[in-house]
């Protein structure tokens, strides 16, 4: 299905026609085939699978910032979607192909302006992401190698693990309070399943910026690594946890995160209805704008 019918299909259901996002039976190992390399790729997200090593790299490609649009969502929802199905698949690394950025967070244009339909189609697309990714049953390594504000630090905390490139350029952290927005309390469930209350708390109401040091030592990203050899270290993470038998390591993870899944899934229609009330409010519409604003006079 194409990503325009696609979104149109979740807008209507909440949910990808694909299958569940959570309460899936756990994955079996990859039969024993011939080393394969397949790659697919779409518009704003490129999946390099490594069959021999069960592993996949999906790699955000959406210039300039990899700002998380309705289109890129859907995209990304679906390539993962595929990846679970694989059998041949059982762990994936998050990266970007942007230089210097990760992502930079929910593009903000989808939410200036709009109507309550569409604001309605693009948190259903948020919500599905990070169910999706944080149900998945598949070992996941968020590579970090750019800057990783709001969104994009959701889709990082939502991994298994986190490992960042120790460029101190690089900065990371839910920063919706600079923005005049609020975290959702499910962006900041899994913010404290990471940090812990304290730090969550201090951090989330300071909408502060994490450089990478900082990230480090309040727990926010797990390892620092020189930007050359990122990718090498994810791979290594990545082994040591398919070493582990597949469904002991699931059905832990799914133990750990079920309160936090369960959650949302119970109040997802009402929290559509929170999103909109609150986005659509002018005090709030004005705040994005002049961030906007901010953002374009940074650059000239
Ligand atoms: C109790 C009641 C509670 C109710 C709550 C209910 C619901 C909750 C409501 C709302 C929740 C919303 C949660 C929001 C989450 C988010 O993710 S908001 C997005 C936050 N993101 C940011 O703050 C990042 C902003 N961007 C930057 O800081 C920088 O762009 C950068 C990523 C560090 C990259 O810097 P640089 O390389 O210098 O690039 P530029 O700044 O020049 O940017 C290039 C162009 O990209 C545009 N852009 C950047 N970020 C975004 C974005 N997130 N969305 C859309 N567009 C973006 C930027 O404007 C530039 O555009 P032009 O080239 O000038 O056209």
């Amino acid at each position: 299905m194409a990503a325009p019918a696609l979104a149109r299909c979740m807008a209507r259901t909440g949910v990808l026609p694909l299958g569940q996002a959570w309460g899936r039976a756990p994955r079996l190992p990859p039969s024993p085939l011939p080393a394969q390399r397949r790659a697919f790729s779409n518009n704003k997200v490129l999946v390099e699978l490594d069959e021999s090593a069960g592993v996949a790299t999906m790699k955000f490609k959406s210039p300039p910032v990899n700002s998380l649009s309705l289109d890129f969502l859907t995209e990304f929802c679906i390539s993962l979607e595929k990846l679970e199905n694989d059998r041949a698949c059982r762990g994936v690394i998050l990266t970007s192909a942007v230089p210097k950025i990760f992502s930079s967070g929910l593009d903000i244009t989808e939410m200036c302006g709009k109507s309550t339909e569409h604001y309605a189609e693009f948190w259903r697309a948020v919500q599905e992401m990070w169910l999706r990714l944080y149900s998945s049953n598949m070992v996941t390594v968020a590579a970090v190698n750019g800057s990783s504000p709001a969104g994009g630090c959701l889709i990082a905390l939502t991994c298994d693990y986190r490992i960042m490139a120790e460029n101190p350029k690089f900065s990371i952290g839910l920063n919706e309070a600079q923005l005049g927005i609020v975290a959702p309390f499910w962006f900041k469930d899994t913010f404290v399943n990471v940090v812990g209350h304290r730090v969550a708390e201090s951090s989330l109401q300071l909408g502060s910026l994490h450089s990478a040091p900082e990230a480090h030592r309040i727990g926010l990203v797990d390892e620092l690594v020189p930007e050359e050899k990122l990718k090498d270290r994810a791979t290594a993470v990545m082994q040591q946890w398919l070493a582990l038998p597949d469904h002991a390591r699931q059905l832990t993870k799914t133990m750990m995160r079920k309160a936090v899944l369960d959650r949302l899934v119970a109040h997802r229609e009402e929290d559509v209805q929170n999103f909109i009330s609150f986005i659509s409010k002018e005090s709030i519409q004005k705040s994005l704008r002049m961030y906007m604003e901010m953002l374009k006079k940074k650059k000239s």
